[in-house]
Parts: C-alpha cells; structure tokens; sequence
C-alpha cells in the first residue's frame, strides 16, 4: 500500500496520515513547492483547478505492482493541479482516490480505480 496526499489545510494529510499509521507505511507528499494559503491564492487555487490546469509535481516514484492510493482536497469539484500531474503521470486506472471536501464531490471519477469521498467537518479516515 502507497499513501499519497497533497493538502492546503491539513485535512487530507492528517487522513493520510492515519492510513499510513494503519498500513504501516509512511505518508508521500505530492509537493508543488507552491504556497495556496490566503484569500489571493485560493481564488487562484480555484481558477486554476476549474480551468484543468497542471503544475510540476515532486513525489516518490511509486512502485507499479503496488496499490496506490492518493488523499487529496476537493478544489471547485475537481482535482488541485498538482494532483492532476500525479494521476495524468501515474495513470489514474491503478489510483484509489481519497477525496476530501467540505459539501460536494468528485466530478470526474469514472477513470479512476476507485474513489472514496470524505464529505464534511469531521473526517475519519476510510477502509480502502
Ligand atoms: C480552491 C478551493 C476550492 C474548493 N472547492 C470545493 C468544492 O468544490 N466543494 C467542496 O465541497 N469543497 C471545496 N473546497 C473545500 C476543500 O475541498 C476542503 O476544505 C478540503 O477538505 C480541504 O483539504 P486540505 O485541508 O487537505 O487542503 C475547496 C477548497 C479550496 C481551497
């Protein structure tokens, strides 16, 4: 099992976390090196993730013939663009998504293995 995530706030790293507690694994960041805190960067973030944009993106390679499973935020109903390079590189057939959001879901889902939304305030993490 392969725990990735990439989080603005904290909540899909702390479910990340607690996944890689349980599979005795360690969490993988997805790191855009980019800073999305503050109102500016959040109108950004949403502008950039609703216009299908990608940024490069720094992770450990993961290996094939392992399951893979990416926590990640809900942003404007799709993925961040940083987590649209990871699944665009890895291919997101082989991709269990963790989603994390606060009311809606994941729009696009179908391409990937398996999804699993994580909806509202309180957050636990799931069975994969
Ligand atoms: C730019 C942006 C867009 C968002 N769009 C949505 C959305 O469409 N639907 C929703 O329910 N939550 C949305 N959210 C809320 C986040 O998905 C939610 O707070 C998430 O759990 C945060 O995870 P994080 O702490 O790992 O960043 C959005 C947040 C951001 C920053």
């Amino acid at each position: 099992m392969q725990i990735y995530y990439f989080s603005r706030t904290g909540r899909s790293k702390k479910i990340a976390e607690q996944l890689a507690e349980r599979y005795e694994t360690t969490a993988r960041k997805i790191d855009d090196h980019r800073d999305w805190l503050g109102k500016v960067n959040y109108m950004k973030a949403g502008a950039m993730a609703m216009s299908g944009k990608m940024v490069p993106a720094d992770y450990e390679k993961p290996d094939p013939d392992q399951k893979i499973v990416v926590v990640f935020p809900l942003w404007a109903s799709t993925m961040p663009p940083a987590v649209k390079t990871f699944v665009t590189e890895i291919g997101s057939g082989k991709i269990t998504a963790v989603v994390t959001s606060l009311g809606s879901t994941l729009r696009k889902r179908d391409d990937f293995a398996k999804v699993i939304d994580l909806v509202g305030d309180q957050l636990e993490a799931p069975e994969i």
